[in-house]
């Protein structure tokens, strides 16, 4: 079996088995968005879900990207994926937007799945190697991994939010998920405020002790070893979205896009994978509201929302759908023209050439989402306004918040504010446009999905080097922070 020295281990593969079981394409979401260009670079494993029940794939290389296919059954994707995973602990850990299920055979399922994960990458790692754990749906894996192979280095990256305490402390299984993800060295977080929510869930819980964003973990030998708990705001490969923004043929593609909406005088843009985190009804509320107060006009200004389909068969995503799409119908049946839509709805998965020319014919870009780990959209609005114009409308409960201090911050659950907030941008004039676009720009290409993931592994590089204690000392000595623009928000924190 080939192994390799550093693997990245994370529910799904780069690419997703298509339907007709006979090609590969894209895999949904920014986890993948932000992996790609590290991997390509880094000539290492990735171990992960084919997105289809039942496939079994012998490993291969992709891209540059040796991929090990992990097989799930159809009742592992019910249970763990769409029942733990998306119906436990994404409602959970995004505030309790929605209500979370715990069900004890979806606990079973999510630990026997993470085995299998940590078992995969055990196979696959090379002696001393770096295996890098991402997100929600395997928090088990680092503490397995450990077990298994002590030789191993160990980082796990949280893409989601991790919550305040007293939303947290419903969990049933709140000490094993926290002892699984202290199995890691390090342990990244998208904002300070959730690797201080973790490090206090640490203390209230494990009673561990934590100083600074060291926690002090027990050992299998009876001593202590120290784990990092701390942020590391991810980010886009910039570069590359304004490669793509300088090209004629998608710049052509802007215009058309434009001609095909009835050259309004503004498009206003969601991007968002159909997901009730995201804020699409509030958006639609506010949009709905503006056209019915006579502020806005469909000959004005066009809402265009791309609501790319996801988790399709969990309840509360087709509800959402449902009820996305009868306000939609509403919207339209009530301000369309023949000449002119108030919403042109997409609920479709567009490639990145699309996406760049629906940034460059977008006059605003509206994030509304009510609570997201980081929001990657919104920063590739911004590398693609290579003209320095352009409105973000960035919620403040979006991770992206804490770096685009630039933007025109909004809390969307306030819809008069977000009403005020979407005239503004169509109103604003060119030189405040230019003024806050540069700003942004600015911030999104001084650090890049390479400086978050180098800044990630060369953390986790010191413990490949040190003792865990020395290392935690250095790491904490030497710590530049990717600093945010602004301070975080406050966190409510009921425990
Ligand atoms: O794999 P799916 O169930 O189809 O979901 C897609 C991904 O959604 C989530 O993305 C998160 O990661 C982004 C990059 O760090 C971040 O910007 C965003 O705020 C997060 O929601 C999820 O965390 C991934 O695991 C999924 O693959
Ligand atoms: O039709 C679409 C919709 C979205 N995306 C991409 O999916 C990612 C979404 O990442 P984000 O962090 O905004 O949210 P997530 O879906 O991961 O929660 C971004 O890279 C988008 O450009 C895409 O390629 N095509």
């Amino acid at each position: 079996m080939t192994q390799a020295d550093f693997v990245v281990v994370a529910n799904r593969l780069p690419v997703d088995r298509t339907p007709d079981g006979e090609g590969w394409r894209r895999s949904p979401g920014g986890l993948v968005t932000a992996l790609e260009p590290v991997m390509r670079s880094a000539e290492g494993a990735w171990v992960g879900w084919a997105g289809q029940a039942d496939v079994t794939v012998d490993p291969f290389d992709f891209d540059g990207t040796h991929l090990v296919p992990v097989t799930l059954s159809a009742s592992d994707v019910q249970l763990y994926y769409e029942g733990f995973s998306n119906d436990t602990i994404w409602p959970l850990y995004h505030d309790v937007i929605a209500e979370p299920t715990y069900k004890r055979a979806w606990w079973d399922a999510y630990v026997k799945v993470n085995q299998r994960f940590a078992q995969a990458a055990a196979d696959v790692t090379a002696d001393s190697g770096i295996v890098w754990v991402q997100d929600y749906q395997l928090q088990l894996v680092p503490k397995m991994l450990r077990e298994m192979r002590p030789d191993l280095t160990i980082g796990y990256f949280h893409h989601i939010p991790f919550p305040a305490y007293g939303l947290y402390a419903q969990l049933p299984w709140r000490k094993q998920v926290l002892e699984g993800l202290l199995g890691a060295d390090v342990i990244g977080f998208q904002r300070v405020a959730d690797a201080g929510n973790f490090a206090r869930a640490v203390r209230r819980q494990l009673r561990y002790e934590t100083k600074a964003s060291g926690i002090l973990v027990p050992d299998a030998e009876g001593g202590t070893r120290v784990a990092l708990a701390k942020a590391f705001p991810i980010s886009i490969d910039a570069e590359s979205y304004i490669e793509l923004a300088q090209k004629p043929e998608i710049q052509q593609r802007a215009k058309e896009i434009r001609e095909g909406l009835g050259n309004p005088r503004k498009i206003l843009l969601g991007v968002d994978r159909l997901d009730y985190t995201k804020g699409i009804r509030h958006r639609l509320k506010a949009w709905g509201e503006l056209l019915e107060d006579g502020r806005a006009s469909v000959e004005d200004a066009t809402l265009v929302q791309v609501a790319s389909p996801s988790r399709e068969r969990v309840e509360a995503y087709v509800q959402l759908r449902d009820e996305i799409e009868m306000t939609v119908g509403r919207i339209n049946g009530d301000y369309d023209t023949t000449t002119h839509t108030a919403i042109r709805y997409l609920h479709q998965s567009y490639p990145r050439e699309e996406m760049v020319a629906l940034f460059l014919a977008a006059d605003v870009m509206l994030v509304t989402a009510l609570r997201d780990g980081m929001n990657l959209v919104a920063k590739e609005y911004v590398a693609s306004r290579i003209d320095n114009r352009g409105v973000l409308v960035l919620s403040e409960f979006a991770g992206a918040a804490d770096e685009m201090g630039s933007a025109l911050l909004i809390n969307p659950h306030d819809i008069d504010g977000l009403k005020d907030q979407i005239m503004r941008a169509i109103d604003m004039p060119a030189a405040e446009q230019g003024r806050r676009m540069r700003a942004l720009r600015k911030r999104v290409r001084d650090h890049d999905v390479e400086d978050w993931s180098q800044d990630f592994l060369e953390a986790l590089s010191v413990f490949h080097e040190k003792s865990s204690r020395a290392a935690a000392e250095q790491i904490t000595r030497d710590d530049d922070g990717s600093t945010p623009e602004r301070e975080p928000i406050d966190e409510t924190d009921a425990g």
